[in-house]
C-alpha cells in the first residue's frame, strides 16, 4: 500500500505543484491518477520513487515513511516505466530490459534469460532480443519499457503515461495486453494518464485530478459515471457528451441505446423488468 499523507511539492521558482495531497493506493490494484496537462501527476508519482523529495507531508509504502529508505534500493524495488519507453538507445533489447538486474549483480546468463523470459510475457519475439531501440516500432517500445520495469519482479509498478506516444491501435492492444497481465500479476500499479477513456478502462481506482493536485473526485469507475461529484467532474468525463452519454431510443425491435453521437451501442436488455 502506498499512502501519500498531505504532501506538498513547491518547486524553486516558486510553482505550486502539488498542494496538500492524500491519497491511499492499495496493494494488487490498479490506481490511476488523470487530469489535464500540469495538474502535478508526474509530480506525485516521481514522489513514491524519490525522484521527487516533497516540500511537506510524506509518502509511506506498507506503513513505513519512504525517506527512511536509502534511495538506491528503494528505486530498485519500484518498477518504472516512462513516457516514450525511456530506453537507452546503446542498449540493445536484452540490456535494457536487465539493467536493474545487472546493477543488482545477478549474474549475466540469469538476466539474460530473465529478459527474454520477460520478452515472451509481453508478447515480444525473442528474436529482437539483440536489437536496438530505434529499431523497434513505437509500440515494441513500450513494451520493452514495461519489460524492463517488471524486470526485478517489484511489488510497485509506476507508470508515467506509457502509451502516450503510440497511435490508436496499438494503444489498445497494449492497454488489453496490461490489463491481461495485471490479471496475472496482481501489482500495485499507480498510473498516470490525461485520457479519460484509458483512466476508466484499467483504473479499479480512479482520482480526477484539477491543477495544484487538487484531488476532485476519488472512486471505482462505476462510482464516477453513476455520481460525478461536480459539474466540472461530469463534463471532464463526457457524462453529457460522446460515448457515455446514452440514451433510450425505441425501434421496432425494441429499445436499443444511442451514444451522444447518435451512434446505436447496444440494445437494452432487461428494460420490461425494470419497467
Ligand atoms: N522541475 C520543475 N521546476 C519547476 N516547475 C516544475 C518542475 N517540474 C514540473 N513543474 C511544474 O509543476 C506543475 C506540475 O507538473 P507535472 O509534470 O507534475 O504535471 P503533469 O500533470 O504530470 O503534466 P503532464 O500531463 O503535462 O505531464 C506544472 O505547472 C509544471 O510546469
Amino acid at each position: 500500500m502506498i499512502e501519500f499523507r498531505t504532501v506538498a511539492k513547491r518547486y524553486l521558482d516558486g510553482t505550486t505543484a502539488v498542494d496538500n495531497f492524500s491519497l491511499t493506493v492499495p496493494n494488487g490494484k490498479t490506481t490511476v491518477l488523470v487530469g489535464s496537462s500540469g495538474c502535478g501527476k508526474t509530480t506525485l508519482l516521481r514522489m513514491v520513487n524519490r525522484m521527487v523529495e516533497p516540500t511537506s507531508g510524506s509518502v509511506l509504502i506498507d506503513g513505513e515513511d519512504i525517506r527512511s529508505q536509502p534511495v538506491v534500493p528503494l528505486r530498485r524495488s519500484i518498477g518504472y516505466v516512462m513516457q516514450n519507453a525511456g530506453l537507452l538507445p546503446h542498449f540493445t533489447v536484452a540490456q535494457n530490459i536487465s539493467t536493474v538486474l545487472r546493477l543488482q549483480k545477478t549474474g549475466r546468463k540469469a538476466a539474460e534469460n530473465r529478459a527474454h523470459e520477460l520478452m515472451e510475457v509481453m508478447g515480444l519475439d525473442t528474436a529482437l532480443a539483440q536489437r536496438y531501440p530505434h529499431q523497434l516500432s513505437g509500440g515494441q517500445q513500450q513494451r520493452v519499457g514495461v519489460a524492463r520495469g517488471l524486470a526485478a519482479d517489484p511489488a510497485i509498478l509506476l507508470m508515467d503515461e506509457p502509451f502516450g506516444a503510440v497511435d490508436p491501435i496499438v494503444r489498445s492492444e497494449l492497454q488489453k495486453e496490461l490489463i491481461r497481465l495485471q490479471s496475472e500479476l496482481g501489482k500495485t500499479i499507480l498510473f498516470v494518464t490525461h485520457d479519460i477513456d484509458e483512466a476508466f478502462l484499467l483504473g479499479d481506482q480512479v482520482a480526477i485530478l484539477s491543477a495544484g493536485a487538487n484531488l476532485l473526485q476519488l472512486g471505482s469507475p462505476s462510482q464516477i459515471i453513476e455520481a460525478p461529484a461536480s459539474d466540472f467532474v461530469a463534463s471532464f468525463i463526457g457524462a453529457e457528451r460522446g460515448q457515455r452519454a446514452l440514451s433510450v431510443k425505441q425501434t421496432p425491435t425494441g429499445p436499443v441505446l444511442v451514444d451522444g453521437q447518435g451512434r446505436t451501442q447496444g440494445r437494452l436488455v432487461g428494460a420490461d423488468e425494470a419497467s
